[in-house]
């Protein structure tokens, strides 16, 4: 019995599953559709893997791999093949002889393809599917391909796909409707994260941000970190809902929560206090009971900066101490802020400049208010390092954060500091580009004053921001005393900021 090729029929979508597939290898217009060639998973490590062609629409939950590939589309490695032999897609290379464009298509599915003769015409779609190396079976919907071998079945070696001809087809072969499909399910996807709207917007070119990349709202922690339980997170005791105005800690004198927070001087006028506070300070000593900054402007100031971060916080390196779930102030309190969520609405838009995507805000900001939280994985610095190392991209390290914070105040080890990585999961501000000059700035926020290792960071606009100006921020957010190398170090990006003030490099 000669080895079949299995097309699936009676059903209206075949779906290809993301799980069977290794990759897409070549992509052609084929009877007015738009075809990926499938490279699926083998069992066996095998030169010759099962290969089929797809329409685009049978691959809507692998579109990640369709992206992938064309983002490389125009490197892809075309193999010499020999004069003498053909090529398994011979009305590809008839595609590239002729022209206009339509007559090629026409052409194309005109002429006969050697593999025809395994494949059989499925009734849910007209497309033939050309299989290579294997069978092509159904399972439940989905499609599958299996490694088989017969003298019925097209054998191709896999490094010698795709042929120069195949290769210079795909080039030029559209791929709009998968270019729509990758940004709707991209679009999708921004629809359910939860919070005010997120938009994308491309005016430049038909690309959308990678699909590899997951949005969460909350951070994952990976092996070897762990985060104080948010039931044993310690809340303030004396403060009630009701201290006045009804919103919350007002008398931060008595908030636990902002024990460790920044000291209100102003508020220490009386002389008694003031030794001891000149004390502490000359001693190092502990500044618990002394009146606190509070950090966001109360409902009483001007409308627009109500909720906004005070200047002193602003301006300073200072961490952020909120109230948490297991306060006494109740859920109205004016120190939870960070912690609601983002309450803007944002744009990931194409930026013109080759820095490739960025950020804006869809309406106008105040200075000092809250826009998102970074979001990742947290990780131990080992597992940075080997992420690091791993990676091919010199850009990796624009995706890792320290949560370093209070490394030294609490001695941690370097090796102890938890690191965030925002690259395949994370928020919209893993989209905010770096300026010399920002007008926004990261900011550590803590629920949780006993927990030095896992906090959030917070962005918020350092200055006013008009509505769809980008928004940025330095990535070395060094202390001003700190001083920044001139010379780039290794693995520098040249920075594309443009601001007056430019370094010139990402980081040195
Ligand atoms: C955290 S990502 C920001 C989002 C990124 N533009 C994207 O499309 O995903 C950091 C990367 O963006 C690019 N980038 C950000 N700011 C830049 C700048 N000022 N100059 C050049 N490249 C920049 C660099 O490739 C950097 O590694």
């Amino acid at each position: 019995m000669p080895a079949m090729v299995v097309i699936p029929t009676g059903r209206p979508t075949r779906r290809v599953r993301l799980d069977k597939v290794h990759s897409i290898v070549c992509n052609r217009v084929k009877d007015g559709d738009e075809q990926f060639l499938v490279r699926w998973k083998s069992s066996t490590s095998t030169g010759k893997p099962p290969l089929s062609w797809h329409a685009v629409n049978e691959l809507t939950r692998c579109l990640e791999l369709v992206q992938e590939y064309l983002e490389t589309r125009h490197k892809i490695p075309a193999f010499q093949q020999s004069k003498k032999r053909k090529s398994p897609d011979t009305d590809i290379e008839i595609e590239r002889r002729a022209s206009p464009l339509d007559r090629r298509l026409n052409l194309s599915s005109r002429t006969p393809s050697i593999s025809r003769s395994p494949s059989v015409s499925s009734t849910a779609s007209s497309a033939v599917i050309d299989v290579y190396n294997g069978v092509l079976d159904s399972e439940e919907g989905f499609l599958l391909c299996r490694p088989a071998s017969g003298p019925e079945i097209p054998e191709i070696n896999i490094t010698a796909v795709p042929t120069v001809d195949m290769a210079h087809a795909a080039r030029r072969a559209r791929v709009d409707t998968a270019s729509i499909l990758i940004r709707a399910e991209y679009t999708r996807r921004l629809e359910k994260v939860p919070g005010s709207k997120i938009h994308l917007i491309n005016t430049y070119d038909s690309t959308t941000p990678s699909l590899r990349f997951r949005y969460i709202t909350d951070y994952i922690l990976r092996e070897g970190v762990f985060k104080i339980d948010q039931a044993a997170q310690v809340g303030c005791k004396q403060c009630s809902p009701h201290m006045g105005r009804d919103i919350g800690c007002e008398y931060t004198k008595k908030c636990d929560c902002l024990e460790y927070a920044a000291v209100d001087e102003n508020r220490i006028t009386d002389p008694d206090m003031r030794d001891a506070y000149n004390h502490a300070l000359a001693t190092g000593g502990s500044t618990i009971g002394f009146p606190k900054k509070f950090p966001y402007f109360a409902e009483g100031a001007k409308r627009e900066r109500a909720g906004c971060l005070v200047p002193f916080y602003l301006n300073s390196r200072r961490p952020i101490y909120e109230c948490n779930d297991n306060c006494n102030c109740g859920p109205h309190c004016r120190n939870k802020n960070v912690q609601l969520g983002r309450t803007v609405e944002l744009e990931i838009f194409k930026v013109r400049d080759g820095r490739g995507w960025g950020l804006r805000c869809h309406h106008k900001l105040y200075e000092g208010q809250f826009i998102d939280t970074y979001r990742g994985e947290i990780i131990t610095d080992a597992e940075a390092t080997r992420r690091e190392q791993a990676s091919s991209s010199k850009a990796k390290a624009s995706y890792l954060y320290s949560l370093d914070k209070f490394a030294e105040s609490e001695g941690l080890e370097p090796e102890d500091v938890y690191v965030v990585d925002g690259e395949f999961m994370g928020g919209p501000t893993k989209f905010i580009n770096h300026c010399c000059e920002p007008n926004c700035r990261q900011y550590t926020v803590s629920y949780n004053k006993h927990d030095c290792r896992v906090y959030d960071i917070a962005f918020f606009a350092c200055r006013d921001i008009e509505a769809g100006e980008e928004l940025t921020f330095d990535y070395l957010d060094k202390e001003e005393s700190e001083g920044v190398d001139e010379e780039p170090g290794e693995g520098a990006i040249p920075c594309l900021c443009g601001a007056a003030k430019c370094r010139k490099w990402l980081w040195t």
